[in-house]
């Protein structure tokens, strides 16, 4: 079952930054995504991204998988991962590629005589979606009555944050042969504290509001041209105390080809993710325990990973 969605539009310019806060909070309660317009990554930038990207998915398999993954950096092939490990079918219909903090060193090119403009490509749109995320945390910040650069303060935020997933779902065309359950991204929430998603427009995305509910309803979540589509993850929901929710998302397994930029904003590896004061009191305790975000992020990447 699966009915389309309003989402709401939080603009990250508007000087109103006291409404835009509240907006963003009662999405984040309502929803835990919204839609973000003026956030300053332009669009001839996310064109070039899209661009790149497509030339690196279109080469032969034997090439990409000289860059396959290593420290999370690098290429990943269809049905390598499996966002819902729940299931027992082979994994996603898709490929992907990470890039991570520009400055550790980490990353992994392909040739620049192979993609002259990926790399200039893809620092750019790093740094420029990492500002625009760093602010929309401030925000976050505000709208949970905490100081602004709460984030800063608590070690979530540092130039050693913000992970690019280039996202290529191959498309199946009219057939669909296959009586086995495979999704583009089988339903996941995400790790960290929010991502930054672009689509190319072509549809697929679902949310599912009430996890625990059964049945599970599925909304589809149209593309608004050059708006990102934000949702929270799994540590801020973990932060809030459930208040903001980690809404389960997952991507059918799309007809037509599609891709998709995400950019996660996980908490920098040495801060500790603990109940908000604002979130808990004695009637309502925290519901986890504090955690180093590196020893939850690791786990979760374990578990999805196909062996
Ligand atoms: O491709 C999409 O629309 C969603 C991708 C996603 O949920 C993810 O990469 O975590
Ligand atoms: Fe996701």
């Amino acid at each position: 079952m699966s009915n389309a969605l309003q989402l709401p539009i939080i603009d990250l310019a508007s000087p109103d930054r006291f409404s835009t806060a509240n907006s963003i909070r009662k999405a984040c309660i309502d929803h835990g995504f919204f839609y973000l317009v003026n956030h300053g990554v332009d669009e001839e930038l996310v064109k070039k991204v899209f661009e790149q990207s497509s030339n690196f998915f279109s080469f032969p398999i034997e090439e990409k998988m000289k860059l396959a993954i290593k420290n999370h950096r690098g290429y990943t092939a269809l049905y390598a991962e499996k966002l819902d490990t729940t299931l027992t079918t082979k994994g996603d219909s898709k490929e992907t590629f990470y890039l991570g903090p520009l400055a550790d060193g980490l990353n992994q090119w392909p040739l620049e005589e192979d993609l002259p403009s990926w790399r200039s490509a893809m620092e750019t749109y790093h740094q420029k979606v990492l500002s625009a995320g760093t602010k929309l945390l401030s925000l976050i910040a505000l709208s949970l009555k905490l100081d602004e650069d709460f984030f800063w303060k608590v070690g979530a935020l540092n130039e050693q944050v913000g992970v690019i997933r280039l996202l290529h779902y191959p498309g199946s065309g009219d057939s669909d042969s296959s009586s086995e359950e495979i999704y583009g991204a089988s339903a996941h929430s995400d790790y960290g504290m929010i991502t930054l998603l672009m689509t190319d427009g072509v549809p697929g995305l679902q949310i599912c509001r009430e996890k625990s509910k059964q049945p599970q309803v599925w909304e589809d979540v149209p593309s608004i041209s050059g708006a990102f589509i934000v949702n929270i993850g799994d540590m801020m929901e973990r932060w809030t105390n459930c208040l903001f929710r980690s809404t389960l998302h997952r991507v059918l397994p799309p007809r037509q080809e599609r891709y998709s930029v995400a950019f996660f904003m996980d908490p920098g590896k040495d801060c500790i993710v603990e109940c908000l004061e604002s979130c808990c009191s004695e009637a309502c305790p925290p519901r986890f325990p504090p955690i180093k975000a590196s020893d939850y992020l690791e786990e979760r990447f374990r578990l999805t990973s196909v062996k």
